[in-house]
């Protein structure tokens, strides 16, 4: 619908998304959908036991958030989705549900600076209390495909015909 932004703050275990929410909930007062509430518990157990999740445990749990974005546009509200979202099928899933699985070819993507996997990892070592360990990061980054450039903002759409509001993308 016209006029709805649904904004997906994404990237790898760690990366500062909870953070980067967190101010931007404050700000704009938009209801917040974090992707770990979505996992169903199997998924959470798989990680915490040091195990990467795979597709087949991924899509289920999109699906689910995708389905909370479509009750955000029924009911005229901007939203902001937080979730990995590492694979660019994987933020098309979320954004379109199923109609992703037809989804079109991509563009060139940015590379990542060579010290932001060893920066990340200090972090998550330095974190306590979190499900996720730091020997996970690196499944993570090997999981990442960053967003293209016609995934990072509101000029255009992935999908051809799909509103331009449906695909901006924080990272
Ligand atoms: N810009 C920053 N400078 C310093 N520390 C940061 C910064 N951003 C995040 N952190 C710290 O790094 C750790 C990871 O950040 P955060 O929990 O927000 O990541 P996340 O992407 O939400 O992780 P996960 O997906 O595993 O839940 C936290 O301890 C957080 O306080
Ligand atoms: O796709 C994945 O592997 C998962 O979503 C993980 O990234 C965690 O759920 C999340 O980041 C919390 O650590």
């Amino acid at each position: 619908s016209q006029g709805i932004m649904i904004v997906i703050i994404m990237g790898v275990s760690g990366c500062g998304k909870y953070l980067v929410c967190e101010c931007l909930c404050l700000q704009l007062g938009w209801p917040l959908y974090e992707g770990d509430d979505f996992h169903p518990p199997e998924n959470i157990d798989k990680m915490a036991r040091g195990e990467a999740l795979t597709d087949q445990d991924r899509f289920p749990w999109l699906h689910k958030l995708h389905q909370a974005t479509v009750k955000a546009r029924r009911s005229s509200s901007d939203a902001i989705v937080v979730c990995s979202a590492l694979k660019r099928l994987y933020r098309l899933i979320l954004l379109h549900g199923r109609q992703a699985l037809t989804s079109s070819s991509c563009t060139e993507r940015e590379a990542l600076p060579p010290s932001l996997p060893g920066l990340i990892h200090q972090r998550m070592v330095a974190r306590s209390g979190h499900y996720m360990r730091a020997d996970m990061l690196q499944s993570q980054f090997s999981a990442l495909e960053p967003p293209g450039a016609e995934e990072r903002g509101p000029q255009g759409s992935p999908l051809k015909g799909l509103p331009r509001e449906q695909t901006i993308i924080a990272q």
